[in-house]
């Protein structure tokens, strides 16, 4: 079934546009990739689905509804979730802070009672004090729970911006190179990760990454942009061999890296 749509997708930065008549039709349970040399606009994609930046043309359908402008919270209440490119966490606050954070971004209780510390208010912080230990436990962060998240290694603050995203309840994960900073044992850690919580969470994720072995072991179908163009869509094989796309990287080295 059909789950994430976007449909003649465009956004222009004045003269430049970063993505050019985008098409995408993302399937429940899907983990496709979305690659391309460096500036070929797919942040740009993940700033669109979230309405970061505000399409310039094009639709963006979640579950069969239409998502286009929607507030970026209200999009992550319908559940897209993502992780970016340039870590986002809150550096001064443990690990455990971090996750219960992004629970909030769920929390039902009304502020009147979270003033006066209501029963309602009470359960459900403890509810959600759980599901921040369970979530730091899923991605074996547990041991972490009291450290900065500014402390942690990279690749650490990576897995800790992954259970953020989880704490959003999300249908789709959108996650921007969680590979980078990594070396290739955490790497490879991080493929089995994906997949496991994919299962776990019945997620359908969508993955920028520049690290091929990683997008070419774990994806179904890869689309590959240049320029804001989509230059191929198919199987990771398919992909490895396209002209087109070795041309687009030819240079870079990335492809086989
Ligand atoms: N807010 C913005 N204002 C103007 N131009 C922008 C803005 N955001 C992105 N761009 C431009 O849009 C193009 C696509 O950028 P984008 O960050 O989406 O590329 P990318 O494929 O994610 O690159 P990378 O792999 O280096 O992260 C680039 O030319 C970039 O400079």
């Amino acid at each position: 079934m059909s789950l994430l749509k976007l449909e003649h997708v465009t956004k222009r930065f004045g003269g430049l546009t970063a993505v050019s008549d985008f098409n995408l039709d993302l399937q429940e349970g899907e983990l496709v990739g979305l690659i391309g040399p460096n500036g070929a606009g797919k942040t740009t994609i993940f700033n669109l689905i979230t309405n970061t930046y505000l399409v310039s043309e094009g639709k963006i359908i979640l579950g069969g509804k239409d998502i286009t402008g929607m507030k970026t919270d209200k999009i992550t209440a319908e559940g897209i979730a993502r992780t970016f490119q340039n870590i986002r966490l809150f550096s001064e606050l443990t690990a455990f802070d971090n996750v219960r954070t992004a629970c909030h971004l769920r929390l039902k209780s009304s502020v009147l009672s979270a003033v006066f510390g209501l029963p309602g208010y009470r359960k459900e912080e403890k509810e959600i004090d759980d599901k921040a230990m369970a979530l730091l436990k899923t991605l074996d962060l547990e041991k972490y729970k009291n450290d900065l998240a500014g402390s942690l290694p990279y690749g650490l603050q990576r897995k800790l911006e992954i259970s953020r995203a989880l704490a959003t309840n999300p249908k789709v994960l959108l996650l921007d190179e969680p590979a980078a900073g990594m070396n290739p044992e955490e790497t490879l850690a991080l493929a089995a990760l994906i997949l496991r919580i994919r299962k776990e969470f019945n997620l359908t994720v969508l993955l920028i990454e520049h690290d091929m072995s990683l997008v070419m072991t774990i994806c179904e179908r890869i689309i590959v942009l240049d320029h804001g163009v989509t230059i191929a869509h198919g199987l990771p094989k398919e992909i490895q061999n396209n002209p087109e796309v070795i041309t687009a990287y030819l240079g870079t080295g990335d492809l086989y890296a």
